[in-house]
């Protein structure tokens, strides 16, 4: 049969033909050449296929979870992110945290209000010893009931007009808080020997009824806060709105209050009763009374500083999206998880643990006696190390709020009376940061079902400036850590 028939009618035949007169080990040679080609071209082939999805994965966000215990920092580190990555959001968003700032401030009144009227009205001084509220360790309690020797606080007129002025910021607080909904209220419930980990799915109960899942986090509360303020249309326009019922009415009411706001925190009897009661309100969460006269005022407008330490819980689990302005990951989507520390929030938190690129661990290392944080931040540390979605995401420790901590030391609280295994070590930061950071690191090393590595700051998160350095070096790991698994897709 002539070959060369067939050749003619299709030319790639006649290309990929062997020639013709072909000796066999011509052949041979012929079939080893082909073969390599086809495996180089193979190769090729899944070179570029692991480039394409080696950049669609640089492309894909960068997903970091934000977890702790409430009041542990979480949110503010997010405000961190934002302030130093996203200023437009920021700058947008600043002036809606006046109304937090301003609750904030007004709870820090009332509980002042609080205290005094229990006192007062206590036929002869006796301070109390079981102020719920109290943030007396058990030593500092011993040094309570000590002061009922101390001589009698002598409360005057001048006490009981200043409670009298004040009674209008009890109906501020309630009109505050809602407007803002439930994120303004705290809880303080659960019992800390309970402390509940999050649940993996088949365990995990029904949401709480709180919770909510937003991806625009407390914008919900401030926009909830806007449309009550937004006036009133139609048949209604021009009815008097009841006192109170917007932002500006109650920074008109705070400023015609200032300054026996101001009269009562400097008041040495209050002062001191705070004392004797061991209520150290300039270690809370949104502490504002020292900046009074900038922030009692109707033209207030918060600073970066005011809104990084104002207190406004997070519910359930909120989701940021950033995409950088500068540094090294400008133009890449970040997508940053807030999550709600309540133990109540915590079911809520692990649908969220798939593909995350890292975890920021908060640790909150200054101990009070309304909860027992040290022991509930290690269950929750060694609940994020055991967890099997988890095993390949990037663990990093913040060890935060060492500006308190540092605060109790130099007031003289031995860290031993709350964490009895401290023992005789030195009552100093560098001694008791490097024992909570080894514990934690134990602890890792025990629970992880893979061996890893993982980066721990010291930090106090309401320091801008130090925390803009912090996230710049989470910002480098996140990213070689979300690049390297790009490489080995
Ligand atoms: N002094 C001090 N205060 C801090 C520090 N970090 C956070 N805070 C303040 O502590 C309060 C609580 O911080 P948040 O960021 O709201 O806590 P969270 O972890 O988000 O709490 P939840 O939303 O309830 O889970 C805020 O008023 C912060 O400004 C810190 O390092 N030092
Ligand atoms: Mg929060």
């Amino acid at each position: 049969m002539g070959r060369g028939r067939f050749v003619d009618e299709d030319p790639l035949t006649l290309a990929l033909a062997p020639p013709a007169g072909e000796t066999p080990e011509q052949r041979q040679v012929r079939e080893a050449a082909e073969a390599e080609a086809k495996r180089r071209s193979d190769e090729i082939d899944e070179q570029i296929k692991r480039e394409k999805d080696g950049e669609k994965r640089k492309k894909k966000p960068v997903k970091l979870l934000l977890l702790g215990q409430s009041e542990s920092g979480k949110t503010a580190t997010l405000k961190n992110f934002q302030l130093t990555y996203a200023r437009r959001e920021w700058s947008e968003e600043r002036a809606s945290w006046r109304a937090v700032i301003w609750l904030n401030l007004v709870r820090n009144v009332n509980e002042i209000l609080d205290h005094l009227n229990q006192e007062m009205s206590e036929s002869s001084y006796l301070p109390s010893v079981a102020e719920p509220q109290s943030d007396a360790s058990s030593d500092e309690l011993h040094v309570v009931r000590k002061s009922r020797t101390l001589p009698p606080l002598q409360y005057n007129e001048r006490h009981r007009l200043l409670k009298l002025r004040l009674t209008p910021l009890a109906q501020v607080q309630a009109d505050l808080e809602v407007k803002l909904g439930a994120a303004a209220t705290e809880e303080y419930r659960t019992p800390v020997t309970k402390a509940a980990p999050f649940d993996p799915p088949s365990k995990r109960r029904a949401l709480p009824e709180f919770s909510i899942n937003s991806s625009n986090g407390w914008k919900s509360a401030f926009d909830k806060f806007r449309t009550l303020r937004a006036p009133r249309s139609g048949s209604e326009a021009g009815v008097p709105r009841p006192a109170k019922d917007s932002e500006d009415e109650i920074g008109e009411v705070l400023s015609g209050c200032r300054e026996d706001i101001k009269a009562i925190w400097d008041d040495e009897i209050v002062r001191e009763m705070l004392i004797r009661r061991k209520v150290r309100l300039e270690d809370r969460p949104g502490f504002f009374l020292n900046d009074i006269d900038r922030v009692a005022v109707p033209s207030y407008q918060p600073t970066d500083d005011d809104v990084i330490r104002a207190r406004l819980r997070t519910l359930g689990v909120q989701e940021y999206r950033f995409v950088f302005d500068h540094g090294r990951t400008a133009g890449q989507e970040w997508r940053l998880y807030d999550v709600g520390g309540t133990r109540s929030s915590r079911a809520a938190w692990y649908p969220y643990f798939d593909d995350a690129d890292a975890i920021i661990f908060l640790a909150y290392l200054a101990e009070d006696n309304r909860v027992n944080r040290l022991e509930d931040s290690y269950l929750l540390w060694r609940s994020v190390c055991s967890c099997k979605a988890l095993a390949r995401t990037q663990l990093i420790l913040f060890l935060n709020k060492c500006d308190l901590l540092q605060a109790k030391l130099q007031r003289g609280i031995r860290i031993r009376d709350s964490v009895p295994s401290f023992g005789d070590r030195k009552n100093d930061l560098a001694t008791a940061t490097k024992y909570f950071q080894q514990h934690f690191k134990e602890m890792l090393r025990q629970h992880s079902p893979v061996q890893r590595t993982f980066f721990v700051y010291l930090t106090s998160v309401i320091d801008t400036r130090s925390t803009a350095i912090t996230l710049g070096a989470v910002e480098e790991s996140i990213l070689r850590e979300h690049l390297r698994c790009a490489d080995l897709m």
